[in-house]
């Protein structure tokens, strides 16, 4: 049987799950693939840190040791972030090797440009576990809803927030504490800053609109809230009314457009993604034919992250096998157009101070009315004589919106604390 080597660049949470994979289910790569897999070196930044491996695997610091090793077919990177991540995939493409990673920084920003480097070198560059670690939903969205006209993609993706989230709502721990197990546990970045400010949920949302709609976004082109300000009084308001607040990332068809966000997203308990619980996550794909469909599974983690590594690295041997490498993972394209404003439609969770005297609550109705918006639900508390508003609205466009927060601006008197969408 031929025997495929592969070079690992990182042996960190998702690379040593990726190792220990390869290992243990070597009969079953081998009856799949028709060929064996063996991992021939590995790079790694601090190589004493690795001593248990080094009796079994060759460790290296060179990046050249792999790159330029002949006998290397596929490269597997698993350091993280852009840069060196990107040099070493771009060279190991040029040295005509079929590269995976689970690198969401990178491809989310460079996806095209290393797209066409691998077709142009007739390699393979899969990256299933970049968006929703354990879940194969790339390959699903590609395969299975190559025909069906997607409408709109959904979902929990980031492990570590929700596991914050879930853990803050469930267990009473405070922001830091549940930041800190997060990382313990492996699911948030070596920087938890792109997780915690949603930036790492807005790179997979880039993706997934890459595989659902063919749209090339960059970050700049939506807005990304994260949960480093949400506040605690605000989950607990939103509990009251029914619903909790999950980051949620939506990309929709609207018009011909596509409306794009990440932020915190009021939930009703009844909804499927109210569930989703610690450090899963979940997918909801739409699709014209097809109507919703969701995908549930752990969105970080060792073990299931490295088995979607390992589901592009055995697509990848296939490929090896039978001589068909260089095929695109996605070829969906078709050009970007922003949802008009006034068709993005949601009810808002908004969340106001104000002064607790007489009239306050007749300029906020007046405000409400002179946008054509109007109140779904309301409460009030008091502190320190402040009053606390929460409110529900009705269905509200992107511009009514925008209207309402020039005018609470405006107005010295009125703070707006928080405008979350509220999904039904
Ligand atoms: N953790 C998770 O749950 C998930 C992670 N991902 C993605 O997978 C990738 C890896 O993540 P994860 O395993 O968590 O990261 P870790 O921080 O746990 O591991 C990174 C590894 O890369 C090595 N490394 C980092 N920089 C260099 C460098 N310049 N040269 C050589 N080696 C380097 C480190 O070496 P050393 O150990 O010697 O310091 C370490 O072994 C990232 O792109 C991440 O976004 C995707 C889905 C889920
Ligand atoms: N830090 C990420 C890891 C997986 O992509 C997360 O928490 O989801
Ligand atoms: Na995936």
């Amino acid at each position: 049987m031929k025997k495929i080597e592969v070079g690992l660049l990182g042996l960190g949470t998702v690379g040593s799950g990726v190792l220990q994979m390869i290992r243990n289910n070597e009969d079953k790569v081998a009856n799949v693939t028709g060929s064996t897999l063996e991992v021939k070196k590995v790079l790694v930044k601090h190589p004493e840190r690795h001593q248990d491996v080094q009796q079994t695997v060759k460790l290296t610091t060179e990046i050249n040791d792999i790159v330029n090793d002949p006998d290397l077919q596929i490269v597997v990177e698993l350091i993280g972030g852009i840069h060196p991540a990107k040099e070493y995939i771009e060279t190991a493409l040029r040295n005509h090797k079929n590269v995976v990673t689970a690198n969401k920084d990178l491809i989310a920003t460079y996806g095209p440009e290393l797209v066409k480097l691998a077709h142009d070198n007739h390699c393979d560059l899969m990256y299933e576990a970049s968006v929703a670690g354990g879940i194969p939903i790339l390959r699903t969205i590609t395969n299975s809803f190559s025909a069906d006209k997607i409408t709109e993609v959904k979902g929990i993706v980031n492990g570590t927030t929700n596991y914050i989230l879930t853990q803050m709502g469930q267990r009473g721990w405070s922001y830091e504490q549940a930041l800190t197990e997060a990382q313990k546990l492996g699911f948030a970045e070596a920087d938890p800053t792109n997780d915690v400010t949603g930036k790492d949920a807005a790179y997979k949302m880039i993706i997934l609109s890459q595989f659902a709609f063919g749209t090339q976004l960059g970050l700049n082109d939506f807005a990304v809230t994260g949960i480093d300000n949400l506040s605690a009084f605000d989950v607990h308001q939103a509990s009251q009314f029914g619903y909790v607040i999950k980051l949620v990332g939506i990309a929709r068809v609207i018009e011909d457009g596509v409306f794009v966000e990440v932020a915190p997203t009021l939930v009703p308990n009844d909804h499927p993604l109210a569930t989703i619980n610690n450090e899963y996550n979940a997918v909801m794909v739409t699709g014209q034919a097809v109507g919703d469909t969701l995908f549930y599974g752990p969105g970080a983690g060792g073990l299931p992250t490295a088995n979607s590594v390992l589901s592009d690295i055995t697509s990848v041997t296939k490929n090896l096998v039978l001589k068909t490498n260089g095929n695109f993972f996605n070829n969906y394209q078709r050009r970007y157009i922003p949802a008009p404003a006034d068709e993005v439609i949601y009810p808002y969770f908004l969340s106001i101070t104000m002064p607790d005297v007489p009239g306050q609550m007749l300029k906020l109705t007046q405000i409400m009315t002179d946008i054509d918006a109007s109140f779904s639900q309301i409460t009030q508390t008091e502190a320190d004589g402040m009053a606390h508003v929460v409110i529900i609205t009705h269905g509200m466009n992107e511009n009514q919106l925008q209207e309402f927060k020039n005018r609470v601006k405006d107005d010295s008197t009125i703070k707006l604390g928080a405008a979350y969408k509220v999904l039904k």
